[in-house]
């Protein structure tokens, strides 16, 4: 049984920050707790920080000071390797831009996930049966995604964040190009697939209508703080 079985955390921030550059302003994240299973919508101004948290919880960038770990495994005292690796075992992140290639078909892209990741490799059939449970069909899952739709590639981006089950779905404006009978189709989709896979799902977007169908609504205001200097020279000042 996986560690992620047996927590019920699967994502715990307490006392971060995090500075794009020295002359950056920092970012506190005091703290931030999930839970196994949830589905959490993230929601906040442009810029008020929403994907440079989403890069730390995917381990693409680090903080400098801080605990960040995810399914207990703490991303802060691994290497960029090791969290390179964590990701590809453990993780799907799904952003607006698909990160599909264009050349293969929509089958090859999403067997490429086991190319990252060892225990997340699937079989031929597998990879059929979940792009058909998204709505490719076995005809579409062997034309090139270039000549999909873009609702039919974004199908297929999900399907290979999804192929062999990752503990936690992180996504960023995942809906934003599509109209809206695609998106609720889409949201859909996702859902019945996190809720068979067990996945938790961070999920990021502007549009406030799509809040009330998930768990819990996270304010980045509420979590993230802005500020010109740590919280050490903060103290420091403050004594
Ligand atoms: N790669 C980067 N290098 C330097 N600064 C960055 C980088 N990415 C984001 N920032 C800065 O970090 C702050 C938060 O940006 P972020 O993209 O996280 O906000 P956001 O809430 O996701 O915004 P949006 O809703 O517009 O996508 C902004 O001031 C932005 O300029």
């Amino acid at each position: 049984m996986s560690d992620a079985v047996l927590s019920e955390t699967v994502l715990e921030i307490s006392g971060l920050e995090f500075q794009w550059s020295k002359q950056s302003p920092v970012m506190h994240v005091d703290q931030l707790e999930v839970l196994a299973g949830e589905r959490v919508f993230l929601k906040g101004a442009s810029g008020s920080g929403k994907s440079t948290l989403l890069s730390l919880i995917g381990g693409v960038t680090t903080a400098t000071t801080g605990r960040l770990a995810v399914l207990q495994k703490d991303l802060q005292s691994m290497s960029a390797k090791q969290r390179d690796r964590f990701r590809a075992d453990h993780l799907g992140l799904i952003f607006q831009q698909f990160n599909l290639i264009p050349y293969l078909t929509a089958l090859e892209n999403v067997l490429l996930t086991g190319r990252f990741s060892k225990q997340r490799k699937i079989s031929q059939k597998d990879a059929f049966t979940l792009l058909d449970e998204l709505g490719i069909d076995s005809q579409l899952a062997e034309k090139q995604v270039f000549h999909l739709s873009i609702g039919q590639q974004q199908r297929v981006a999900a399907a290979r964040v999804l192929a062999g089950k990752p503990q936690l779905i992180i996504a960023d404006e995942p809906t934003s190009a599509l109209d809206e009978e695609t998106r609720d189709g889409y949201l859909d989709l996702l859902f019945h697939q996190c809720q068979s896979h067990g996945a938790t799902l961070v999920f990021v977007s502007h549009d406030r209508t799509l809040a009330s169908l998930f768990d819990r609504e996270v304010n980045i205001s509420d979590v993230v703080r802005w500020s010109n200097t740590s919280m050490n020279n903060e103290q420091g000042g403050a004594l």
